[in-house]
């Protein structure tokens, strides 16, 4: 017998910023449960898919209890009777009872949650593993990025750059790559205290201590792989993501940067710069805003075979706005956030788009999170090639890390490892 669609169901659940998020349950005719639950950003780039919040009063206007309902209403009487495997007829069910080109009727919050529960109880019908249902055999683990300094608007250090990253370039494994950045990031902590710095943390797990420069941040990164005795550069890279469209003024079309007041020709001068200096850093996201496309693509010109550049707010994950991109030359890789756009199936057009135009893909969490490991699944069954999803210090980052090293131990070291190009 076919196993169909037989009930979905919402809450509003709260995230590691203790705002109210959703939880959307699809529930099958055999009795299998998929759960899923829906990150949210700070950092978030204008032409994103709208996460449909109440308003009023209650939770200071942060509820969910609007797209609550129209889970529980409207996309429940649409989807029960469907075949939960066929995902992208789900979505495209959901895309055209919204109606709008960026889901503001229904909200993206509420339509990602249920696609990503759809798969999740897809899978489990067919007793598969997840990563197993959406990516089949050939199968490859990212490379980590790990965010261990926090700044921007995910942490009040006052540093502009949003994040500074370390991946392990040289690994055997993913767990060996795990382990190598766990030295690192206890090495780190005793760097910053030993300086005087204090060492909370950020929204991703990151440590968030009031460093006077960018420069001063990748010192810290250097003297720390370097204590906790790896090589920059060859065996641990560096990135950052300055998450330039939070410091760029419109009118002026300048960025307000550590002190300076920049405009583009300036702010890639300053990039090339740091790429000079420091050759363990591989990879700049959103080093310019999703605002100035001249200045992005200049800095691909420039700077596009040297390193990676990565595309987050510009492109938010929008095959239509990422086409745009791709034509104009714009970046060498896009950042991947489901919630950005707010479905698996176009989440996966994406990242189709990205490989067949030889863009490199980043699987990204959001700075708001749960514990849903989804995003571990999905970049393995993607091939993403690389993911970023916080630091070590807060368990809804670790979690997804986690979730890999159970992936590779079910593989049983039968899968490959992506490897960023080294510099
Ligand atoms: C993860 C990020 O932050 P946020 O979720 O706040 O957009 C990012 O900018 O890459
Ligand atoms: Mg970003």
């Amino acid at each position: 017998m076919t196993v169909v669609i037989e009930n979905v169901k919402a809450r509003e659940i709260f995230d590691s910023r203790g705002n109210p998020t959703i939880e959307a349950d699809v529930i099958l005719s055999d009795g299998t449960l998929g759960r899923a639950e829906v990150p949210s950003g700070a950092s978030t780039g204008d032409r994103e898919a709208v996460e449909l919040r109440d308003g009023g009063t209650r939770l200071m206007g942060k509820g969910v209890l609007k797209a609550v309902a129209n889970v529980n209403g409207k996309i429940k009487k649409a989807l029960i009777g469907q075949d939960p495997c066929q995902q992208a007829e789900i979505d495209k069910i959901m895309i055209d009872l919204d109606g709008t080109p960026n889901k503001a009727r229904l909200g993206a919050n509420a339509i990602l949650g249920v696609s990503m529960a759809t798969a999740r109880a897809a899978a489990a019908s067919k007793h598969l593993p997840l990563y197993r249902y959406l990516g089949g055999v050939d199968l490859e683990l990212p490379q980590p990025f790990f965010n261990v300094i926090n700044g921007g608007v995910h942490a009040d250090s006052g540093i502009a750059v949003q994040e500074f990253l370390i991946t392990p370039i040289e690994r055997t494994s993913f767990r060996d790559g795990m382990e190598k950045i766990a030295n690192i990031y206890h090495t780190l902590k005793k760097v910053l205290a030993k300086e005087g710095y204090e060492t909370a943390v950020g929204d991703e797990g990151g440590f968030a201590p009031k460093l006077s420069s960018t420069e001063e941040a990748i010192e810290m990164l250097y003297r720390a792989i370097k204590e906790a005795g790896y090589e920059p550069g060859s065996e641990i890279g560096i990135a950052i993501d300055p998450a330039s469209s939070e410091f760029y003024s419109d009118e002026t079309h300048k960025y307000s940067f550590e002190g300076k007041e920049l405009d583009s020709d300036e702010l890639l001068v300053y990039y090339q710069k740091l790429v000079a200096e420091y050759p363990a850093l591989i990879s700049i996201e959103d080093g310019f805003s999703e605002h100035d496309w001249d200045g992005f693509k200049k800095q691909t010109d420039v700077q596009g075979k040297q390193i990676q550049l990565i595309g987050d707010d510009i492109f938010v994950t929008n095959p239509k706005i990422f086409k745009e991109g791709i034509d104009k030359g714009v970046a060498n890789s896009i950042l991947i956030k489901l919630n950005q756009i707010g479905t698996v199936t176009e989440t996966i057009d994406t990242m189709k788009m990205a490989r067949a135009n030889g863009y490199t893909t980043m699987i990204s969490h959001r700075s708001g999170e749960t514990g849903d490991t989804f995003i571990a699944d999905f970049a393995v069954a993607m091939n993403a090639g690389q993911i970023k999803t916080g630091s070590m210090a807060r368990s809804e980052r670790v979690e997804k890390y986690n979730q890999f090293l159970r992936i590779e131990e079910e593989l049983g070291g039968n899968v490959g490892l992506a490897h960023f190009p080294k510099r």
